[in-house]
């Protein structure tokens, strides 16, 4: 595959390497210093582009995709609030694009384990539940994609909750939610890949569901998988639909 990489920082980086390892080519890199320049045109001839770029810039990347007729995998959270339209958009113009807020397998089977738990917890009210995420000091959105995503899994398969709020710790006032809202504490430490867990507590124990990222190697290696998965489609697709769970 000819492969266009749409962010060359960490991740793209190593999008880069998993790319050639796997034997496709690196079509064009773009990154912020000459995206301006890019037009449609000079990307046309790839295969498939892959996105983890930043917040602000994926929905501009994406509708440069949609422009060039170019299937486009998007890593890049922090953009979620516009899923709706850019779903509309895709199908009405018969584009491609598959999303997902974490590409790793562990975290794919821990999205499903998640909602199973969730379910298994629910007739039990004197467990609370509430969601932990870890990452470095460089990310640019919180909470992150994953937890997002968890908390999804939850509110899907509880009564208990509405809605989900955010508490970034060490930033701003305290957030106590209120009996119906699921807490996401978000951590900023250092240089941590990514950890999230979840908990349910009660007076008299607490269960840990805890996944941990040693490196960033599992998020690149399964954005390319789900490039090849996904370029000879045509759709809107989520990173969970390339997984077949019992
Ligand atoms: N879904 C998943 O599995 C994962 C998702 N992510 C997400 O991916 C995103 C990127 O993460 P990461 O690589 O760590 O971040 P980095 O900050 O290391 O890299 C982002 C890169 O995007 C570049 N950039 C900025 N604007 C544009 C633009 N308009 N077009 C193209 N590139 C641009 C930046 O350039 P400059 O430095 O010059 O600003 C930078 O090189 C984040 O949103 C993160 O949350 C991360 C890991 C896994
Ligand atoms: O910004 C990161 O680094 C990561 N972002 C993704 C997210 O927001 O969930 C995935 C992973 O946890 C790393």
């Amino acid at each position: 595959m000819k492969i266009v990489i749409l962010g060359y920082g960490k991740m793209g980086q190593l999008i880069e390497k998993f790319s050639m390892k796997r034997g496709h080519e690196i079509f064009l890199i773009v990154d912020k210093n000459n995206r301006e320049s890019i037009s449609a045109d000079d990307i046309a001839e790839a295969d498939v582009a892959i996105d983890f770029s930043e917040p602000a810039a994926a929905l501009d990347n994406i509708h440069l995709c949609f422009e060039a007729n170019l299937p486009i995998v998007v890593g890049t959270t922090g953009w979620y609030d516009h899923l709706d339209e850019v779903q509309s958009i895709c199908e009405d113009e018969n584009q491609t694009m598959l999303y997902g807020s974490n590409f790793s397998i562990g975290v794919n089977v821990f999205f499903h384990v998640n909602k199973l738990l969730a379910k298994a917890m629910s007739p039990y009210k004197q467990y609370d539940v509430q969601v932990e995420e870890i990452h470095h000091i460089h990310k640019l959105d919180a909470p992150s994609g994953t937890a997002i995503t968890i908390a999804e899994g939850i509110l899907e398969n509880t009564s208990d909750k509405t809605k989900w709020v955010n508490d970034v710790i060490g930033e701003g006032e305290e957030v106590i939610p209120k009996s119906d809202e699921l807490l996401i504490e978000s951590h900023r430490i250092e240089e941590v890949p990514g950890t999230h867990t979840v908990l349910y507590s009660s007076e008299v124990d607490q269960i840990e569901f805890k996944h941990t990222a040693h490196s960033r190697a599992g998020f690149a290696l399964g954005a390319v998988v789900a490039a090849e998965w996904v370029q000879d489609k045509k759709g809107f697709y989520q990173i969970t639909e390339m997984f077949d769970f019992m």
